[in-house]
């Protein structure tokens, strides 16, 4: 990936308005690049993947609602991309309307998936039996509201600004202090440099039989590497074959995060690596054990040459 301050032509989840797009405002200097809504995740990621755009922003997870699953599964399939960056962002929710529409007008409500199930509770007590409304985003979800389609979003404060519509209820979300994780990504290229506090995301297959998540898990453990994340998807092929989408503690150029991969690749019937980045929750990653440090990889190498060489 090029420098975020080099010309980079960025895409994002859009339109206009989304917390994708705040997410992208407030980590990565987009410089002279240029930033272009896209409407959904797969399209995000399909401008990515055709070089359309250099880089992509789209919602990963969310502290209250778990995994996206359009941008789990758009990683996990099709040509490999990965994650340059992430970015966290706090959400808060308003319920917009066209100006003038009082609350008990409303009859259905609009918004991204996640966004409708963080406020779920809100919206029942205070709007009980409309029609919740899946859209693209928070910010489409504005822009058919102000077009007549629906009579209320669930978005950001700036999204009813930007759509001209009113806030009928601010800070509207069931748990206060929800933050969603989001992702830059990129196609294949120069990783960005370790940190020495950076994560590494990958997706593996493994195999229909007795211990082969444990296996998978052991790899990690056996050298010392937290996990920060690890959950099932299902691969599409038949039902009972998963994929474990995960996130560890480690840059891939750290050898006990390699080595852990390369098990992974002997162990597991598939693995797609999707980047080492650093760290962004401003949390700290566990104490590498001093076994598992380089050097300590480095100095078991040098011995084992020896050894080989018949000279110990
Ligand atoms: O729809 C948006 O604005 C997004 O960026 C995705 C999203 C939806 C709900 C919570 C956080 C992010």
């Amino acid at each position: 990936m090029q420098p975020s301050t080099s010309p980079t032509r960025f895409a994002y989840l859009g339109p206009e308005g989304t917390f994708a797009e705040a997410a992208l405002s407030s980590a990565v200097d987009t410089g002279g690049g240029t930033r272009t809504p896209r409407p959904s995740v797969p399209a995000t990621l399909a401008a990515v993947r055709s070089g359309d755009a250099d880089a992509g922003l789209v919602p990963l997870e969310n502290s209250v609602e778990g995994s996206v699953p359009a941008t789990m599964d758009g990683l996990a399939d099709g040509d490999p991309l990965i994650i340059t960056r992430e970015v966290f962002l706090p959400v808060a929710f308003t319920l917009a309307v066209r100006p003038g529409t009082t609350l008990d007008a409303v009859r259905s409500v609009a918004s991204h998936p996640h966004a409708l199930a963080q406020t779920g509770r809100w919206l029942e007590t205070n709007l009980p039996g409309i029609t919740p409304l899946p859209a693209s985003s928070t910010a489409a979800a504005a822009a058919a509201v102000a077009a007549g389609e629906h009579d209320a979003a669930v978005c950001a404060a700036i999204a009813a600004e930007r759509y001209g519509l009113e806030a009928l209820a601010d800070d509207i979300a069931d748990h206060a202090g929800a933050v969603t994780r989001f992702v830059l990504v990129s196609r294949p290229g120069p990783l960005p440099a370790p940190t020495g506090n950076d994560k590494t995301s990958l997706v593996a297959v493994v195999g229909d039989r007795t211990g082969a998540l444990l296996d998978l898990l052991r790899e990690f453990a056996a050298r010392g590497i937290s996990l920060t994340r690890i959950e099932s998807r299902p691969t599409r092929q038949r039902l009972g074959v998963y994929s474990f989408s995960l996130d560890c503690e480690g840059h891939i150029a750290d050898r006990r995060v390699g080595e852990a991969l390369a098990a992974l690749h002997r162990v597991c019937e598939d693995v797609r690596f999707l980047g080492s980045y650093p760290r962004a929750d401003g949390r700290q990653n566990c104490p590498v054990p001093a076994e598992s440090a380089d050097d300590a990889f480095a100095e078991a190498g040098d011995w084992l040459d020896r050894v080989r060489s018949g000279a110990v």
